[in-house]
């Protein structure tokens, strides 16, 4: 978040009144990202960038969203209130682009809104480079801004291997990856003739995928924009094997009930919320839960991820 003023912004977070606390050295941070600090700040004194006051609901700056690849480039995102500092921002891209990183991304949201959301729905990308692309365990990846993708890159790759080696020991010949984001865990599971199907409800992410797939040659591999539960819910034939990835809610009453009736053999469901997992676990009840490994995806925090394997329960 950015706050404090013109002259002296802050760069990190709000404290419980609404004040900035400037976080530019904590740790947390991949030193890559801490490094365009000096340039973000550079360009809220020379754009004379208003930072928004939550207490005083005034201002224009919101927020930065930072995002690093591992290839190095970036993607900033600057949320704004209004239109009032997009000219300035679009007419010094030149002079920004210099200061990044190659192959960066930067665009502009907006937020008009007082409330406590990270950005709006209006999105201008103000490069010619629409996507950031990852090469996650040599897998690529295109992240759209406003699509969704894993907090931790080096955790996240991770997380991609541990799912790719269950899958491929049991070797189900079809997989659906549902809540696929822009694809990681069905880009990593695509493997010979393997049907490999994602579903998203973001048609950013869908498109983002189906971009990586055609790259990667895998045409046995489709993402289509659905949700999830009627996805299922309407197919005419279940596959051997799905990974769940959902949103901290976790997946819903009809598709666990859906998963146990099916013939689905093979589960990977990785989560990042204990507590939603634990309550569709005990709903999965046609599986057993085989295997669970905890993945550091939010370090010095309390939060973390876990990814399960399960088997169907011979009946
Ligand atoms: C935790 S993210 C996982 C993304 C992806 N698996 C990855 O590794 O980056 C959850 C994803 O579920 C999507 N989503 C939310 N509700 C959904 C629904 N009802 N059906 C399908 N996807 C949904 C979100 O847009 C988000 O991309």
């Amino acid at each position: 978040m950015i706050s404090g003023t013109t002259d002296n912004p802050t760069i990190g977070i709000l404290d419980a009144d609404g004040h900035g606390v400037d976080l530019r050295n904590c740790g947390v941070c991949a030193p890559e990202l801490r490094a365009l600090f000096p340039v973000i700040e550079r360009f809220i004194k020379e754009l004379k960038m208003i930072p928004y006051s939550v207490p005083k609901r005034k201002g224009e700056l919101k927020h930065v969203i930072l995002t690093l690849s591992d290839t190095g480039a970036v993607m900033v995102r600057w949320v704004l209130r209004t239109k009032k500092h997009f000219v300035a921002l679009r007419d010094s891209l030149p002079q920004f682009l210099e200061l990044l990183p190659r192959y960066s991304v930067v665009s502009v949201n907006f937020l008009p809104e007082h409330k406590a959301v990270l950005e709006g729905e209006e999105e201008i990308i103000l490069t010619r480079r629409t996507t950031l692309e990852f090469g996650l365990n040599g897998v690529p990846m295109h992240l759209r801004p406003q699509g969704f993708f894993q907090t931790n890159t080096e955790i996240a790759a991770a997380l991609y291997r541990q799912a790719r080696q269950w899958i491929n020991d049991a070797n189900p010949a079809s997989v659906w990856d549902l809540y696929c984001g822009v694809g990681g865990f069905a880009l990593h599971c695509a493997e010979g003739d393997r049907r490999v199907q994602g579903i998203e409800t973001s048609t950013e992410s869908v498109a983002a995928a189906n971009l990586a797939a055609e790259e990667l040659g895998q045409e046995n591999t489709t993402f289509t924009a659905m949700d999830a539960t009627e996805f299922a819910l309407a197919a005419e034939q279940a596959p051997d094997a799905v990974v769940l990835n959902p949103p901290r809610r976790g997946i819903s009453a009809e598709l666990a009930q859906w998963l146990n009736a099916s013939s689905v053999q093979h589960l990977v469901y990785s989560s990042c919320n204990t507590n939603s997992l634990a309550r569709d676990l005990e709903r999965l009840d046609g599986f057993s839960a085989k295997q669970a490994r905890v993945m550091d995806m939010f370090p010095q925090t309390n939060h973390y991820e876990v990814i399960v394997r399960l088997e169907r329960i011979a009946s």
